[in-house]
């Protein structure tokens, strides 16, 4: 059974993304601690913004509503999305004397890994409601809005004139709940401003800790259990769950009882991090074409299988042949 979500197939526009442009700088001198690291490698990061990027390399019309600061970082992240072939109109430079947030990651080994943010005064929570245009989101399928974007004002305002913007005009509402504490000042604030944003949202996804995260009172172990959980949401209006399991897999979940589980796809693990935006990239795109939740699952699971083999996210981000020839590698094994 086709999960059926409610796409504007007329819109110009396919996917928005909306919040987090950052620069991650990933050690060279991998499976060390960055204490030890002497050199760094420059690519555009931010979970939204890989996650827009995801979506654009497998074909879909993509477009990005964030702030970027006035230097060079900035200039280097939306020359990067006009590469990409990222709409740009609505990212906007700050000129506020922000900075760019920066991710530095320490690949300890291919599953030791963390992050180090640097994220005072960054730029893309400086995100204005002004900022949000409603031709732009009523012109579009789908907006994305990541969880981190809710961290801080006026980044928290302008992401909630998107979302009452996309309910207003039919736009489906991706929310990856994305949870970096190093943003957020408390988790009473994580539930407070995630939980909103998804009562209010299409498709939720997350992992299973971030979505206890976001419900209250969990309190016996039955209330974690991924089906019970998706339950509740569906309550709200939700129209789809994902729970990502890591290497474990993923578990969808559809209003009307459907349950579609996925594996992995066997990996050379570089690094752990960016499965998710790229299996979310790649879950939207096959989600936007129609296809079985299986069949999205599969796209996601394949497409998270190449990046965590890369040393980056968003560059490593694959093209559709690269995702097909996973799945098939995997089917003629
Ligand atoms: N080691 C792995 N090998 C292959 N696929 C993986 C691996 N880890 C994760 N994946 C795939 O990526 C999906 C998302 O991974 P995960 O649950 O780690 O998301 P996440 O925590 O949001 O990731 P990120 O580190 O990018 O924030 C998983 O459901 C799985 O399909
Ligand atoms: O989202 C972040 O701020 C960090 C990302 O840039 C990094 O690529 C990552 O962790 C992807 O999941």
């Amino acid at each position: 059974m086709t999960t059926v979500l409610p796409f504007h197939s007329d819109r110009p526009i396919d996917l928005i993304g909306v919040g987090r442009l950052c620069i991650d700088l990933n050690a060279n001198e991998i499976y060390r601690p960055m204490e030890d690291t002497l050199s760094f490698t420059k690519y555009v990061g931010g979970s939204p913004a890989n996650i827009t990027i995801a979506a654009a390399r497998l074909g879909l019309k993509t477009g990005f509503i964030g702030r970027v600061s006035d230097d060079q970082f900035g200039r280097f992240i939306i020359r990067y999305l006009k590469k990409e072939q990222i709409d740009t109109s609505s990212v906007i430079t700050d000129r506020s004397g922000s900075v760019t947030g920066l991710a530095f990651t320490e690949i300890k080994s291919s599953t030791e890994c963390s992050i180090l943010m640097y994220r005072d005064n960054a730029a893309d929570l400086k995100l204005e409601p002004d900022d949000v245009r409603e031709a732009y989101i009523s012109n579009s399928k789908a907006v994305l809005i990541s969880g981190t974007a809710l961290a801080k004002s006026p980044s928290r305002e302008a992401v909630f004139k998107v979302l009452e913007l996309a309910r207003k005009h039919g736009t489906v509402v991706f929310f990856d709940i994305d949870y970096r504490p190093y943003s957020w000042a408390s988790k009473s604030e994580v539930y407070t401003y995630c939980r909103l944003v998804a009562m209010q949202s299409d498709v939720i996804l997350g992992g299973r800790e971030e979505l206890d995260l976001i419900e209250p009172n969990l309190s016996e172990s039955q209330d974690r259990d991924d089906i019970e959980t998706a339950k509740r949401w569906f309550t709200h209006g939700a129209k789809l769950v994902v729970v990502k399991h890591g290497s474990e897999g993923s578990i969808a979940f559809t209003p009307g009882g459907e349950t579609v589980r996925a594996g992995v796809f066997p990996a050379k693990v570089v690094k752990t991090f960016g499965a998710g935006d790229s299996f979310a990239g790649a879950l939207i795109y096959g989600l936007m074409q129609g296809f079985s939740l299986s069949s999205c699952l599969e796209l996601g699971s394949a497409s998270a299988s190449i990046v965590v083999s890369s040393h980056s996210c968003s560059d490593a981000m694959p093209v559709l042949q690269e995702v097909q020839y996973v799945i098939a590698q995997h089917i003629n094994r």
